[in-house]
């Protein structure tokens, strides 16, 4: 049986097309038009516009959730694209057995700013009207040809009753958004093989079927995980920071305010004569104790991340899809940069926090499941800006779990939404440590910072004086 509520796709493929075309010259047309095209594509690296989107030849990954049954990532693309693809183990889809079915959606607005913020909504209203009923999976897609710019975000949603009242509402809620969103069903044929169908939003006639066989295949090359935290959750440069900010600027008036005090840094500035020395680490490790500590002992200068000129709009950010948020703590990895090239002239520089921060937390964020899903050693997501200030040495603390807590309860200071998810996710707090090592050029120096206060500065400083001239 097809899916009484799939069909088309072509009516409502042109319509996407049309309307992102028209919204296009809308904003070119518009005074920003220069710095909003051109943001979009250094955001997406070329000028590829993701609605020319050639459905039957892209890869579907679908992120695991071990708490809903699902331990690994699913991969799948249409048959005829096989030979591109790794092949799989099996052809099974588990979702689908006993009848259930499957939806897929693609946020293809071309617009990064707007992609994420419908990106995240979409999320939150599935997650709020389906949560009982249907499993909610987070889905990405790509064309082999073109991985970077081609890749889109999405939802990959499970109806294992495959009820129909529960289709209806999913398909009246798609419907709202179907000018910047593409969907599909997914449902396995009485005589085998699953069949991927272009699901008909526009609430109009039926018109021609659009439909296509797909295979499973293996973790194709390259992940398309690992290549969402290139595109979405780190930024590599102040351009692609900028760009962000820039589209943002419309809706969040504090990025106008960065962006602003952006372009009063010197942002290429060098390093000054004085070492520059960062000190990373979970929260709790110690670091705000040993950087005051560090301070006095060597005459430095103390600075920290995100930098207080831009730490009032924190919580804003904070609120803002990945997108948004990691290009605020960018942004002031860069504002912080000019503040410690002009500190570094003439003492030396403690920073509390850095970019091994920024990284390593959106890396841990990004990826689901244990430390063995992480991107591996070396990387590309692992590598330093090549337009940001390096320092001369990065030490990362490292406590117990135990001892963090206990220091962590101890302190009785508000915790961040993700200071929570640490406390609550040994998991999470694996795969943070896990990134912050495998971070490069430069890389941490690890220090114990389990004995006490005393002894952690002792040894600091005999790091420090083995690495720096001071
Ligand atoms: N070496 C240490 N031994 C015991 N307690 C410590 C040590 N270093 C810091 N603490 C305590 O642990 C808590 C967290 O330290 P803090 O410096 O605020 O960590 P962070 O800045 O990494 O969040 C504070 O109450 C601090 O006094
Ligand atoms: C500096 C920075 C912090 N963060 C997050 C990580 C932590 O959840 C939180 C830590 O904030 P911070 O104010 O440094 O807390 P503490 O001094 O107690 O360690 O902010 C980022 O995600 N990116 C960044 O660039």
């Amino acid at each position: 049986m097809i899916l009484g509520w799939s069909t088309v796709g072509l009516l409502s493929r042109l319509i996407t097309k049309r309307e992102a075309v028209r919204r296009q010259i809308e904003i070119i047309s518009s005074a920003c038009s220069y710095c909003i095209s051109s943001s979009y594509s250094q955001i997406m690296g070329t000028s590829h516009n993701p609605c020319s989107t050639d459905w039957e030849h892209r890869i579907f990954a679908v992120d695991a959730n071990p708490s809903l049954g699902y331990p690994e990532p699913f991969y799948f693309t249409s048959l005829t694209n096989k030979d591109r693809a790794s092949p799989a183990t099996s052809n099974e889809w588990p979702m689908l057995a006993h009848g259930g079915i499957a939806l897929s959606v693609c946020i293809t607005d071309p617009f990064p700013v707007s992609a994420a913020r419908l990106h995240r909504s979409l999320g939150q209203q599935l997650a709020q009207l389906f949560s009982g009923t249907c499993h909610v999976l987070r889905l990405l897609s790509y064309l082999p040809q073109d991985p970077y710019a081609s890749l889109l975000r999405g939802f990959f949603i499970c109806d294992p009753q495959n009820c129909t009242s529960t289709q209806h509402r999913l398909k009246h809620l798609l419907s709202e958004h179907r000018q910047h969103i593409s969907s599909f069903t997914y449902q396995q044929k009485p005589q085998g093989g699953i069949w991927q169908n272009v699901l008909e939003l526009n609430g109009g006639e039926q018109e021609m079927e659009e439909h296509w066989q797909v295979v499973r295949m293996g973790e194709p090359d390259p992940s398309p995980f690992a290549l969402n935290i290139l595109h979405t959750a780190v930024y590599y440069s102040l351009s692609s920071t900028r760009a962000v900010l820039l589209q943002c600027s419309a809706c969040i008036p504090e990025a106008a305010r960065i962006l602003e005090l952006l372009d009063k840094c010197d942002t290429s500035a060098k390093k000054g004569r004085f070492p520059v020395i960062v000190i990373e680490g979970l929260d709790a490790t110690g670091k705000s104790t040993l950087t005051e500590s560090l301070k006095d002992s060597l005459k430095a200068t103390l600075l920290r991340s995100p930098p207080d000129c831009i730490s009032k709009w924190r919580k804003t950010f904070d609120d803002e899809p990945s997108l948004i948020k990691r290009a605020y703590y960018a942004a002031g990895n860069y504002v912080g940069a000019c503040e410690i090239a002009k500190a570094s002239m003439n003492s030396p520089v403690i920073v509390d926090r850095y970019w091994h921060s920024t990284a390593a937390y959106a890396i841990a964020t990004e990826i689901v499941g244990s430390v063995h899903s992480l991107p591996p050693c070396h990387h590309e997501v692992y590598q330093w800006p090549r337009d940001l200030l390096r320092p001369d040495l990065v030490i990362l603390l490292t406590v117990s779990d135990e001892e963090r807590m206990r220091r962590m309860r101890g302190r009785g200071l508000e915790e961040t939404k993700e200071e929570k998810e640490l406390e609550s996710n040994t998991m999470f707090r694996l795969k943070v440590e896990e990134a912050y090592k495998r971070i490069e050029n430069p890389q941490c120096v690890i220090i114990d910072a389990s004995p006490a206060k005393e002894m952690v500065l002792k040894e600091t400083l005999n790091v420090v004086r083995k690495h720096c001239v001071i």
